[in-house]
């Protein structure tokens, strides 16, 4: 454990590790931030670090390939990681604590729990991972639990799952402010992504069309008069023409509960996922000011 002056990460493998790093935070009276990510680490996560030492006292930021979000085998396997890359990155960045547990120290033997979101779960992301948000709010309401911080941090870019761990935070009583972190994007728009490392030259270079899609319907339905469903044909279209293989989705929703919209006459988002070969790319953007 750190306990002296020259600030380097710490490593905690098991929970009990993590919750004695933790209770020397809160012996010194330092408030916590948590930044859950599953490793592969990009200035998109380091973005959600600088917010947390921005708010917090301390960062503590996790690393665990989550088995129970997958909902695809290939997609699991395939998932980029490089644990010693990330814990350096960290380290720059200025956390204090990573942890970093195996699947039997989170998911051990006889382990029967599924925590589960309703509603804001239901569409987009959810329709189409069966299974995944179940997985996402189990180990994130682990997470939560296992350190116990003042504030954890998420990224816009997974917007679905920012509303859901809102909810669960809220549902649960879980002593918790649940922190959102904009987008950060590539120099041609493209949202940072650690699936992006297996997107070939080609589909790398069709990728920015989905957040070029995104703003320009975005544009088009801002006054909320536009009809969505004329907008977001076109933009479907758009993204085939482009060279996307398929379109999970591009739709209008409320952006406090994600409920479809006709038009963007409230607070609205819109969020879109897409396939290039093998790989599913999703990006999101508030529509008008207040979105
Ligand atoms: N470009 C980004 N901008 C802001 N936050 C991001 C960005 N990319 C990921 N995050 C956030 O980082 C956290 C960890 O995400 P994760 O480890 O799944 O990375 P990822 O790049 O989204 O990977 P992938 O989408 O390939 O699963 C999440 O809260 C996620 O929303
Ligand atoms: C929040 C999270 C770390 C839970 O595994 C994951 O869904 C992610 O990386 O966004
Ligand atoms: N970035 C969210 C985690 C996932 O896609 O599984």
């Amino acid at each position: 454990m750190t306990t002296d002056a020259v600030e380097t990460l710490a490593v905690a493998r098991t929970v009990a590790a993590l919750r004695e790093h933790v209770a020397a935070y809160r012996r010194r009276g330092e408030s916590v931030g948590l930044v859950p990510t599953m490793g592969a680490l990009h200035a998109g996560h380091l973005a959600l670090v600088e917010a947390a030492r921005r708010q917090c006292d301390r960062v503590v930021a996790t690393l665990f390939v989550n088995p129970k979000q997958f909902d695809r085998p290939d997609d699991l396997t395939h998932y980029p990681r490089d644990e010693g890359r990330d814990a350096r990155l960290l380290d720059e960045a200025g956390a204090d604590l990573l942890f970093a547990p195996s699947g039997a120290e989170m998911y051990p033997d006889g382990f029967a729990t599924t925590v589960c979101v309703g509603g804001v779960t239901d569409s987009l992301e959810g329709a189409h991972r069966p299974g995944h948000f179940d997985g996402v709010t189990t180990v994130v309401t682990k997470l939560l639990l296992q350190s116990l911080p003042d504030r954890a941090f998420f990224g816009e870019k997974d917007y679905q799952q920012l509303v859901t761990v809102r909810r669960l935070a809220r549902d649960l009583d879980i002593p918790v402010t649940i922190e959102g972190v904009p987008i950060v994007r590539e120099g041609d728009g493209l949202a940072l992504s650690s699936r992006n490392q297996r997107l070939t030259a080609d589909q790398r270079a069709v990728a920015p069309t989905l957040a070029r899609v995104l703003r320009d319907s975005a544009a088009r339905l801002a006054d909320g008069t536009a009809d969505a469903d004329a907008v977001l044909d076109g933009g479907r279209r758009t993204l085939l023409n482009a060279g996307f293989d398929a379109v999970d989705y591009l739709a209008l929703c409320d952006a406090r509960d994600l409920t479809p919209l006709a038009r963007a006459d409230r607070p609205a988002r819109l969020l879109a996922a897409a396939w290039l070969g093998p790989v599913r790319l999703i990006d999101n953007i508030a529509v008008g000011d207040a979105g």
